[in-house]
């Protein structure tokens, strides 16, 4: 046999198709709200030495010996609250927005979307990318601010596939985008629409981040400032806005885990200070969610919520994240077409 005789094998990638691919990534979610489906997903996320940065062979040992016995069972009620009939809401979002982005984008990219930890993977959603005939993908983790345990596991697990793979796809990452005007004026826009669309005049405006342990700022992970940044601009813009110029807005990081000192001031804490304070009608937004997920829909607008009215509170709402807005999803496009710059 002659090479040019030669087969090429049924799993290899069309040769030179040159299409362009978009993989949107969020953090992961579990099958269902049973306990044992949020057990396996915990499991995966909580081993990821990104996520937890205790040498493993002791965390290993408080994971499965601990964790793993006692946090499935709560977190499942949890999901259990705000699962839909679609699924989970970060899973269902997520998915909308990557078809949002192939109706604005068109057929000159291919869009598909991955969850860092569960399923669709970022592993098999690169292959199905690449067997679609992508020889260039554009990976886009949608945490606006960087951190290593959200954008960089991200990389790191692509990175994985790349590794076990002859022919690569050239692999573009979406840069943190906390500080980007586009994002930074959708937020403005969104929150804008919400808060004239509630029944009472909030006094202040939580805007409230994902926590990280103190340590990962020490160690010089930049996602405290990324979160300052975003929250500053973000006040910069919103106070300006007619009607909003007496509103007093503050910042928080919510979701503490285990044991170790956390980012503060404290979610939780900061809306029992407010109504113990006096503060009597509160909105409280997670501009560091892209999608809402447990995080916020429970977390926040449920727990939250009860925490701030329990204290004395009078009125809260919990807005939305960004989700499939349209502002949300005009930003979207913008920062994607220009990462694709040169592609498309
Ligand atoms: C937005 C950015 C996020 C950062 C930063 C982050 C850090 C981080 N998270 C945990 C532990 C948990 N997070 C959980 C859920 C969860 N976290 C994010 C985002 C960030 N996490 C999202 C979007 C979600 C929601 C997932 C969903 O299915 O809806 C959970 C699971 C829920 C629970 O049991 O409370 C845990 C646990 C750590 C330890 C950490 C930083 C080190
Ligand atoms: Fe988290
Ligand atoms: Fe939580």
């Amino acid at each position: 046999m002659t090479w040019q005789q030669q087969q090429l094998p049924s799993d290899h990638p069309p040769v030179n198709s040159g299409r362009v691919g978009l993989l949107v990534v969020n953090l992961g979610t579990p099958d269902s709200p049973e306990p044992r489906d949020v057990k396996r997903y915990l499991k995966e996320f909580l081993s990821d030495p990104r996520v937890i940065e205790i040498p493993a062979v002791i965390w290993q040992v408080i994971l499965r010996g601990i964790i793993l016995n006692t946090r499935p069972k709560k977190s499942a009620k949890a999901y259990a609250k705000v699962w839909t009939d679609e699924g989970s809401p970060l899973l269902v979002i997520t998915r909308d927005q990557a078809r949002g982005l192939q109706n604005r984008l068109g057929d000159k990219v291919i869009v598909r979307h991955a969850m860092r930890y569960g399923q669709p993977s970022i592993p098999q959603e690169l292959k199905a990318l690449q067997e679609a005939g992508c020889d260039r993908i554009l990976l886009a983790p949608l945490y606006p601010q960087y951190s290593g345990a959200t954008t960089a596991t991200v990389v790191d697990k692509a990175a994985e596939y790349l590794g076990d793979t002859r022919w690569q796809a050239a692999l573009r990452t979406l840069p943190a985008y906390h500080d980007d005007p586009a994002y930074i004026e959708a937020l403005e826009a969104d929150i804008t629409c919400q808060l004239s669309a509630l029944d009472f005049k909030p006094e202040v405006l939580l805007l409230s981040f994902h926590g990280m342990p103190l340590r990962t700022l020490e160690l010089g992970d930049p996602y405290h400032c990324h979160c300052r940044k975003t929250a500053r601009l973000l006040a910069e813009r919103l106070v300006k806005v007619e009607g909003l110029e007496d509103l007093r807005i503050e910042t928080s990081f919510q979701s503490r885990f285990g044991k170790a000192k956390w980012l503060e001031p404290a979610t939780d804490h900061t809306l029992v200070a407010e109504a113990e304070k006096g503060t009597r009608r509160i909105a409280v937004v997670a501009p560091g969610f892209s999608a809402d997920c447990v995080e916020t829909l429970e977390e926040l607008a449920l727990e939250g919520r009860d925490e701030f009215l329990e204290a004395g509170g009078k009125d809260c709402a919990v807005l939305s994240c960004l989700n499939t807005s349209e502002a949300g999803m005009q930003m979207l496009e913008t920062i994607m077409r220009r990462e694709l710059s040169g592609w498309i």
